[in-house]
C-alpha cells in the first residue's frame, strides 16, 4: 500500500482565495486594507525568499504588505524602536519579525516587544499563554497549518495517539498544545528522548519538526500513519553545485508505510504563509473593530 500524498500547496491555495474573498468586505466595512509588516534583519538567503513570497502572496490576497530591511549589525534597541513604530501604526494589523535575528539581538526580547494583539506569528508569551490555556489568542502558523491539514483528513482527532518530535518554542510546543487542544494523546519528543523509533512507531499521528534531514526512516512508521513533515533542509542535489529541499522524513521509505504523508516541498510550508494571511486578516477585524464571523475560515 502506498500513502496518499496530502497535498498542503493546493490546500494552501484554496485558503488564500478564501482569505482574499474576505478582503473586499473587510475594506468596506473598514475603509482600509488588511497590513501586514515583515521585518528582516540580515541577508540570510533562505530568508530572504521567505520574506519575498510573504511580501507577492500578501499583495495577491489584496492587503498592504510593509517590508522592512535592516542591516546584520542592527542593534536591538533601532529594532525594538521599529516594532513600537508598526504597532503604533494603524495600517499595520500584523508584525511579522523574521526569525532566526542576528546573534547580538535577544529574540524574546523582541517579540515581547511586539503587540499582542499584532502578533499574527503568535509568538508572543502572552499568545503562548492563551494557547496553553484554551483562551482565544494567535496561534503559531506553521502547526495551525498542521492541524487544519489533518483536520481535512481524518476530521475528528480526538483519542489518536500523536507524536511531535521537536520541542521548539516555534514548532514543536505549540503543535502540542494544538493537538492536546483536540484531544489527542501528545508525546513530544527530542534529542534525549530514548528509543525514538519505538516512540513514533505508537502513533496514529507523527510530526516532525527536527531540522534533520530525512532522519525518520519508514520502520519508525506504524502502517497506515499520517505523516506531517515540517523539516525544510537544503541538501546536496543531482549535479555538481545543486541543491534540493529534503524534508525531516525519508519520503522514499515512509510513503510505502504511512497512510498519508505531507511532501517537501509542496506540504506544510505553503500553509505556514496561508495561515500568515488569515492571522492577519483575523487581526484586522479585531483591531478595526469589524465583526470576524468565528471560524470563518
Ligand atoms: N515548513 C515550515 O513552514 C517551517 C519549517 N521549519 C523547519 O522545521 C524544522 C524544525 O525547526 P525548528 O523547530 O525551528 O528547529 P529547532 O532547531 O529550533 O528545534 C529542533 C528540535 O528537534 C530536536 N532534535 C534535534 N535533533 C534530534 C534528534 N536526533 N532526535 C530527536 N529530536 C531531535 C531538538 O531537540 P532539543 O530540544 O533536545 O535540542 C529540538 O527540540 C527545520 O527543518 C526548519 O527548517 C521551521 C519553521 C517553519
Ligand atoms: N517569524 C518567523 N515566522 C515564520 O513563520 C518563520 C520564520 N520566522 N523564520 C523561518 C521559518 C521558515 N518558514 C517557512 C515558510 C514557508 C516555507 C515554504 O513556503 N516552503 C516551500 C518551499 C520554499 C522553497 O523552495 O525554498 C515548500 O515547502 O513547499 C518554508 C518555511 C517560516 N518561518
Ligand atoms: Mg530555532
Amino acid at each position: 500500500m502506498t500513502a496518499q500524498i496530502i497535498d498542503g500547496k493546493a490546500f494552501a491555495g484554496d485558503l488564500r482565495a478564501k482569505v482574499a474573498a474576505m478582503v473586499p468586505a473587510f475594506r468596506a466595512k473598514a475603509g482600509r486594507a488588511p497590513g501586514l509588516a515583515v521585518v528582516l534583519v540580515g541577508e540570510d538567503p533562505a530568508s530572504q525568499v521567505y520574506v519575498r513570497n510573504k511580501h507577492k502572496m500578501t499583495i495577491e490576497a489584496g492587503m498592504e504588505s510593509f517590508e522592512h530591511r535592516l542591516p546584520a549589525d542592527t542593534s536591538q534597541d533601532a529594532l525594538i524602536a521599529l516594532v513600537h513604530q508598526l504597532n503604533a501604526d494603524p495600517s499595520v494589523d500584523g508584525i511579522l519579525v523574521q526569525l532566526p535575528l542576528p546573534r547580538q539581538i535577544d529574540e524574546s526580547a523582541v517579540l515581547a516587544a511586539i503587540d499582542p494583539d499584532k502578533d499574527v506569528d503568535g509568538f508572543h508569551v502572552v499568545n503562548v499563554g492563551r494557547l496553553s490555556t484554551g483562551m482565544a489568542g494567535y496561534v503559531p502558523c506553521t502547526p495551525l497549518g498542521c492541524v487544519m491539514l489533518l483536520k481535512d483528513r481524518l476530521g475528528d482527532l480526538s483519542g489518536k495517539d500523536a507524536v511531535v518530535i521537536g520541542r521548539s518554542n516555534i514548532v514543536g510546543k505549540p503543535m502540542a498544545q494544538l493537538l492536546l487542544a483536540e484531544n489527542c494523546t501528545v508525546t513530544v519528543a527530542h534529542s534525549r528522548t530514548a528509543n525514538l523509533p519505538e516512540v513514533v512507531r505508537r502513533a496514529d499521528i507523527v510530526v516532525a519538526a527536527v531540522g534533520r534531514p530525512e532522519m525518520v526512516k519508514g520502520d519508525w512508521i506504524k502502517p497506515g500513519a499520517i505523516v506531517i513533515d515540517v523539516g525544510i533542509n537544503r541538501v546536496p542535489g543531482a549535479g555538481p553545485g545543486k541543491t534540493k529541499l529534503v524534508g525531516d522524513v525519508d519520503f522514499a521509505e515512509a510513503v510505502e508505510v504511512a497512510g498519508a504523508i505531507t511532501p517537501v516541498p509542496g506540504g506544510v510550508g505553503p500553509m505556514t504563509i496561508a495561515v500568515l494571511l488569515r492571522n492577519t486578516l483575523v487581526a484586522a477585524h479585531r483591531l478595526a473593530g469589524v465583526p470576524y464571523e468565528k471560524g470563518a475560515i
